[in-house]
């Protein structure tokens, strides 16, 4: 019988704290970083078919690549690998609808490489620990472990070792898009130029913010939001230091570039505040567009439960 097709939500984040270490030999930076799951969302399905192949739907989908190379595939295949599947023939089709900006500094590309885990080990009903589907996440990029993950973590080495972090409080974003995405290796390679030439300010020691978590006062989290990409990424694109002072002026306590940008991420103090300021600051015309957001949320699940039946989605054909 054919197992009907897997459906898995997985967040975008948002790093409250990202301190950049020294560029290690192996071409990566070693980070201390606070990630924060929010509620904006990609979904990625996977189905068992005769015919293999890749589609990507919604914002930006034709920035993504839909081919072998995209990370969602890369993960089905190495997930094929360790259930002893051929990789190079996984008999899949997996449709993502993107909801997460791409290239946005928001782990879109993670996010659906964390979704597709998910799915592929429920829909071929692999006996794997999230230990283990994590360690397979690390493999495919820094930022996937997270998405798998959720919540509020602590990322250390290149952000791939987390321990989580207990939160008390929602905390209410508005997330400001921008026109076109950034490359993440230019921004690290930006911080890297910039701290040749000068000294760009450092985020101070992550103990303070994991303070202001576990109070879950938002006031007291502002003040400590810090990024160290963000020098790098406003010296790519400066036209983020208007957003970040027009967010600031429609009532937000702080903003902060969401990791290697360029979007940008507002801290409220509380839900009516982030749906005023997003009105105000859309209206102000310094981004493509803006979103409201919650955080911390839960990681990559399926989709109404395991064993809940589920339509097979319309460009889905098992
Ligand atoms: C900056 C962060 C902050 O969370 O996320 P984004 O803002 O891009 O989403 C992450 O470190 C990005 O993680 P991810 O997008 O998974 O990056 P990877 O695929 O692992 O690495 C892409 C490239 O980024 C650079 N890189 C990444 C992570 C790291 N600790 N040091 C680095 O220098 C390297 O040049 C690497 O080749
Ligand atoms: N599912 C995906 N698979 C492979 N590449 C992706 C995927 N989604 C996005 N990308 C590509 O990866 C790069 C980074 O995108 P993304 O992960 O959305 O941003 P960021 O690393 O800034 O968080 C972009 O060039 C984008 O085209």
């Amino acid at each position: 019988m054919v197992p009907p097709p897997v459906t898995v939500r997985a967040p975008a984040k948002v790093n409250l704290h990202l301190a950049v270490g020294d560029l290690r030999e192996d071409g990566y930076h070693e980070l201390m970083t606070v990630f924060q799951a929010l509620s904006i969302n990609d979904e990625v399905t996977v189905a068992q078919a005769d015919e293999p192949g890749i589609e990507i739907v919604g914002d930006g989908a034709e920035l993504v690549p839909d081919d072998a190379s995209n990370l969602a595939w890369r993960a089905v295949e190495a997930l094929a690998e360790r259930a002893g599947r051929d990789p190079d023939d996984p008999r899949v089709r997996v449709v993502i609808r993107k909801g997460i900006p791409v290239a946005g500094g928001m782990a879109g590309g993670s996010a659906d490489a964390a979704a597709a885990l998910v799915a592929a080990a429920a829909l071929w009903r692999m006996e794997i620990g999230r230990d283990e589907l994590s360690e397979i996440a690390a493999t495919l990029g820094s930022d996937v472990p997270f998405c798998l993950q959720g919540g509020t973590a602590l990322g250390a080495g290149r952000g791939e070792r987390l321990v989580p972090v207990l939160t008390r409080h929602t905390f209410h974003w508005v997330i400001a898009l921008d026109k076109g995405g950034l490359s993440t290796p230019t921004v690290f390679a930006e911080l890297d130029r910039l701290r040749a030439d000068g000294r760009p300010p450092r985020v101070g020691s992550v103990e303070p913010v994991l303070e202001a978590l576990a109070t879950g006062d938002p006031r007291q989290l502002a003040l400590l939001l810090g990024n160290d990409l963000q020098a790098a990424a406003v010296s790519l694109r400066p036209t983020l230091r208007r957003t970040l002072r027009a967010g600031v002026d429609a009532g937000a306590l702080a903003g902060i570039v969401s990791g290697s940008g360029p979007t940008c991420a507002f801290l409220c103090t509380d839900a009516d505040s982030a749906v005023r300021v997003a009105a105000e600051l859309s209206g102000a015309g310094v981004c493509r567009s803006v979103r409201v957001a919650q955080g911390p949320v839960h990681g990559a699940r399926v989709i109404g439960g395991d064993d809940t039946p589920r339509p097979v989605p319309p460009e889905v054909h098992a």
